[in-house]
């Protein structure tokens, strides 16, 4: 019977008592030049991931989020603090955290020339996996992500979408504990980018792993179960989307009536609550505007319209780094490890 990547049967009870990720006080200053400071790309981050979390470090371009991940996968040393990934130190256990993690980056590291199935060989050669589990996790792999079909085609003839598929199924090959994803849909079509979260589900429905992602995209952060907001080499929150959405305001309820003035007097004075009026509208904010909605109504005003608006991660980015997030992307090489 196969072994899960903690090492038990499946379907074994376990509980694992060290995070997947620990950090504590992690630092990165990259030296400067003559010509250029320093750059303070991560300030000081602490964090806990426990073993079978999604994961997701949300934040703008210049973040900080690569070099994190870059140092957790062992790629790049911190100037101070410490990290530990599946229970090993980075900087003191290199090749022990290598063996326990899958990383899938921005930049393809497949090669073009070789089938899916080589590139996946050719991997488990690497990491000097047993040649008997091979054929079976290169078979699941590659069912897990929708490639069994195109094994035996070359890497070159793959859409971007289906190569970084590929890139996942080869992060994979060794049943990691953690598996890093930095942007893993950057440059993809809404589409694949679609099918690729579909298999990232399946994957931790099948398997026993920790998934630890980077993303600028709002929507990416919203599936994860824990995100952290990074900005300017810190992290300014770190919960779940709901409770960070919760932390930050209420829902806003705006209302259209027939008569705003008089709906205004009727509301404020019945329900006991601030609105304020905007473009043609009342705008009333309230923790539950589901709950609202129902009295508004009992009040026999002639509503026209009622539309209630939820915060979103993007006000939760707002509220905890003073800008938009889409205002942060667009400078190129970012602005946060530099301020
Ligand atoms: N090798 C390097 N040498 C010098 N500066 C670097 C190096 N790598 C990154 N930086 C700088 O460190 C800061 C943080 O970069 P990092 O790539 O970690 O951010 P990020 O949040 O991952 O951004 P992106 O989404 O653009 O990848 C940026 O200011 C960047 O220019």
């Amino acid at each position: 019977m196969p072994l899960t990547a903690l090492g038990t049967r499946p379907g074994e009870v376990v509980v694992d008592p060290s995070p997947a990720v620990q950090v504590r006080g992690l630092v990165k200053t990259y030296p400067g030049t003559k010509k250029r400071p320093d750059v303070e790309a991560v300030r000081g981050i602490d964090l806990d991931v426990p073993a079978g979390e999604l994961f997701g470090f949300l934040g703008p371009n210049g973040a900080g989020k690569s070099t994190t991940i870059k140092i957790l996968c062992t790629l790049v040393r911190p100037t101070g603090g410490s990290a530990r990934v599946a229970g090993f130190d980075v900087v003191e256990q290199r090749d022990d955290v290598r063996r326990h993690i899958g990383l899938v980056f921005q930049e393809t590291t497949l090669d073009g020339h070789l089938t899916a199935e080589q590139n996946l060989r050719f991997h488990a050669e690497i990491y000097g996996m047993d040649r008997a589990v091979v054929g079976t996790r290169l078979d699941t792999v590659l069912d897990m992500v929708g490639l069994t079909d195109r094994r035996s085609a070359v890497v070159n003839t793959f859409s971007g979408g289906m190569k970084r598929r590929l890139e996942i199924a080869r992060g994979l090959m060794h049943s990691p504990r953690v598996l890093f994803l930095d942007e893993p849909t950057i440059g993809l079509d809404p589409e694949s980018r679609a099918s690729l979260w579909d298999y990232v589900d399946r994957l931790r429905a099948a398997e026993d792993i920790t998934v630890f992602l980077t993303t600028h995209y709002m929507d990416e952060a919203e599936r994860c179960d824990r995100i952290a907001i990074v900005d300017g080499g810190r992290v300014g929150a770190l919960d779940s989307p709901a409770a960070l959405k919760a932390s930050v305001g209420h829902d806003r309820v705006r209302i259209t009536t027939a008569d705003d003035d008089a709906a205004e007097a009727v509301v404020r004075e019945r329900l006991g609550v601030e609105t304020v009026r905007e473009k043609g509208a009342l705008v009333v904010l309230t923790p539950d505007g589901e709950q609202f909605v129902p009295r508004l109504f009992e009040l026999g005003l002639a509503v026209r319209s009622v539309n209630v608006t939820r915060p979103s991660l993007d006000d939760v980015f707002l509220a905890y780094t003073g800008a938009r997030l889409a205002d942060r992307q667009a400078t190129p090489g970012g602005t946060g490890g530099r301020r």
